[in-house]
């Protein structure tokens, strides 16, 4: 049977360093991915100070009138840079099904201080290291983002050693495919509601996400997955904890072995004034090289099976994500 709750997996035992630590922790990673594609993690090693700052930056980007948010828009479809304002993504567009937006707004970074080489300006690169825009007159903000990007890809790097022990394949097996990812930082405020939510608008849509991993910061409620038994349940919020889920691209290269989870960010009761508040979550979305090649790891693969899909790149993989929501939707794309 597999688990139809969230689990909560401490990572002490995995940065401890001893094998018996790192292999326990590896299988609780590979039991969840397998059963939930959802995970929630403690003592991930991401200094509380740094959280304070993104948080306390961003509350203030949000706090600015629209027009100063607008000045940093988001420049294209396909450059995930910027601000997008509320009711302009709805991320269940990526299902091919029509509904209203999403009751959110976000600010998107890429990486950022990139060699100027060939890899990362050439045209194979595409808009996966467009630059960056910055908000003026939000002390420490660029810094701040800056800082929780790098500690996002280190936290990432960990994780994805934990994933290959638990699939099996040598710790270092992912590393020259994440060494020059294309992840997306994002902040995203959910405002308080003051009108009624049209029906089935949510505070976002039913989605599944598109790259290796995603780790998710939430301030409150809400975020809920769709289990194997076809039930919505609740993240368990976890004080000084992350959610994690892998995503559409994980779940490729594992032959369909892991999960990429349906998942909702549901609204807040509207007559209830102590709950009906804003909800902040700092998202990082994890995408590997934009050359890494996705294909069926080779311990994914039982005896006399085949491989599901043909072998992708990590960046045409997500483009092809992009194209499916801008088309469907008519909006700008999400996440
Ligand atoms: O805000 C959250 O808790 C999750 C948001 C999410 O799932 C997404 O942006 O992909
Ligand atoms: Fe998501």
């Amino acid at each position: 049977m597999p688990a139809l709750n969230v689990p909560v997996i401490d990572l002490q035992p995995w940065f401890s360093g001893t094998p018996e630590g790192k292999a326990a922790v590896a299988r609780a990673v590979d039991d969840a991915c397998r059963s939930i594609g959802f995970l929630v993690i403690t003592h991930h090693q991401i200094d509380a100070a740094l959280i304070r700052r993104v948080s306390d930056a961003s509350r203030a980007f949000f706090a600015l009138p629209l027009a100063d948010k607008r000045k940093v828009d988001r420049p294209r479809d396909d450059a995930v840079r910027g601000y997008s304002a509320v009711g302009e993504e709805g991320l269940s567009y990526s299902l091919e099904e029509a509904a209203p937006g999403d009751l959110k707004e976000s600010f998107s970074i890429g990486p950022s201080g990139v060699p100027d080489d060939d890899y990362h300006r050439g045209p194979a690169a595409g808009a996966h290291f467009e630059p960056n825009q910055w908000p003026v007159g939000v002390a420490g903000f660029q810094a701040a983002y800056e800082e929780y990007f790098a500690a996002m890809s280190g936290l990432a790097r960990e994780l994805m050693c934990m994933f290959a022990v638990g699939l099996q394949l040598p710790e270092t097996f992912f590393d020259d495919k994440i060494d020059k990812h294309i992840s997306m930082f994002r902040v995203l405020s959910y405002p308080a509601q003051t009108e009624a939510p049209l029906p089935g608008q949510m505070r976002a849509g039913a989605h599944s996400d598109y790259g290796s991993l995603t780790v998710v910061l939430p301030d409150g409620p809400g975020l809920q997955v769709f289990n194997k038994a076809g039930q919505w349940v609740d993240v368990p919020q976890v004080a000084d904890s992350l959610v994690v889920n892998i995503a559409d691209l994980m779940m490729q290269w594992t032959n369909d072995e892991w999960v990429s989870t349906l998942h909702r960010v549901v609204n807040p009761p509207f007559d209830d004034s102590m709950k009906n508040t804003r909800r902040q979550s700092l998202v990082f979305f994890h995408q590997p090289n934009y050359d890494a090649v996705i294909e069926c790891l080779p311990s994914c693969l039982a005896e006399g099976a085949v491989a599901k899909y043909a072998p992708v790149t990590s960046g045409d993989h997500l483009t092809a994500k992009f194209v499916k929501q801008t088309t469907f939707g008519g909006t700008k794309a999400a996440a």
